[in-house]
């Protein structure tokens, strides 16, 4: 790869001001060919707000991105890019009269549609049923075919697992991995953090509109600790609370649950020190990893919920492209 010019994603102190609320303030980043790129951060941080950009339904206030080359800011690069761009918005606004074949026919007419076949194997909406009888779920999968069918180089999708089941969520991130060793490159937003380990080379986390992180994530999950809930009694709870490595202890009525990033065999003594009833260890919550190395819930509790917003003059309402 010889330098940023032939990277697919390369995003320059992109920054969206909305007025009353900076929603990306100068976020920089580059995605490499053939990577999978995890965006992540908790309801409204401005991930959508970044993807439109880069789709070019956004204008941004200041900064500058790339995609496949082309400036977002040059409408004819930009168009004549989207050909070898796949792109599933958060939010599908498919014409609700229409069979999910018709929007997968147009969608093949405009950009071609060599893998839509294959894709439909895998993702199965009932596409001769129109839009308005399909599912959350439906919806995505049928966003999902529309997303990869024409092959293309770039794939941007805005929480591409929204409303699928524990399957098709699986489903996805083993069709993600192929991809990625088909040469396919892949920039997604989520909230969620085990979906992003389980298909990302790297993430970039947003708070409250600013990129605050880029590491491996390995790296990332091995600093966000574990998600420990224990059942025992009060003095039990107390010996384990007072661990090094235990952060945010709550009570509840028949133990104590935290976030735990210290060292796991002084936790496992200290366990089998005591009688516990039942114990249960997982990921911590993205909000926990925020407030665990960010020192506040900022980006978490000054979103407001991440509901949609009206369009903005300059948006062209549909996320198609
Ligand atoms: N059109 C708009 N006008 C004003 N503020 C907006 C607009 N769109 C988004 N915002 C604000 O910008 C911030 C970022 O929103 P954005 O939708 O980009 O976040 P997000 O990370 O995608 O959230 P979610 O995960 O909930 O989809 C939020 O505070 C939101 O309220």
């Amino acid at each position: 790869m010889s330098g940023d010019s032939a990277r697919p994603l390369v995003v320059e102190e992109l920054t969206k001001d909305y007025g009353s609320v900076v929603a990306n303030d100068a976020v920089s980043f580059t995605v490499n060919e053939g990577e999978v790129f995890g965006f992540l951060g908790p309801n409204g941080a401005g991930k959508s707000t970044t993807i439109r950009m880069l789709l070019g339904l956004l204008k941004p206030t200041s900064g500058t991105a790339k995609v496949l080359g082309a400036d977002i800011q040059d409408e004819a690069a930009l168009t004549d890019a989207k050909r070898r761009i796949g792109y599933l918005p958060a939010h599908l606004g498919f014409e609700e009269e229409l069979t999910g074949e018709t929007v997968l026919d147009y969608h093949g007419e405009m950009k071609g549609d060599t893998r839509r076949d294959e894709m439909l194997e895998l993702f199965t909406p009932p596409i001769d049923r129109p839009i308005r009888e399909y599912s959350t779920g439906n919806k995505r999968m049928l966003g999902l075919v529309q997303a990869f069918m024409h092959d293309p180089d770039l794939v941007i999708m805005d929480e591409p697992t929204a409303g699928l089941d524990p399957l098709k969520q699986e489903a996805f991130n083993e069709f993600i991995r192929d991809e990625r060793d088909r040469g396919t490159t892949a920039f997604f937003s989520s909230h969620v953090l085990s979906e992003v380990r389980r298909v990302c080379d790297r993430v970039g986390i947003l708070r409250a509109g600013a990129l605050v992180e880029l590491e491996n994530v390995d790296a990332l999950l091995h600093r966000s600790g574990k998600h420990v809930r224990v059942h025992a009694s009060d003095d039990a709870v107390t010996a384990i609370t007072a661990l090094d490595g235990v952060v945010g202890p709550e009570r509840f009525a028949e133990g104590v649950q935290f976030i735990y990033a210290g060292d796991v065999n002084a936790l496992l003594r200290e366990l089998a020190a005591h009688d516990i009833r039942d114990v249960e260890l997982g990921e911590p919550p993205i909000e926990d990893v925020f407030t665990h190395y960010y020192g506040s819930r900022a980006g978490v509790d000054e979103g407001d919920g991440g509901e949609q917003k009206g369009d903005e003059p300059d948006g062209t309402g549909e996320d198609d492209v």
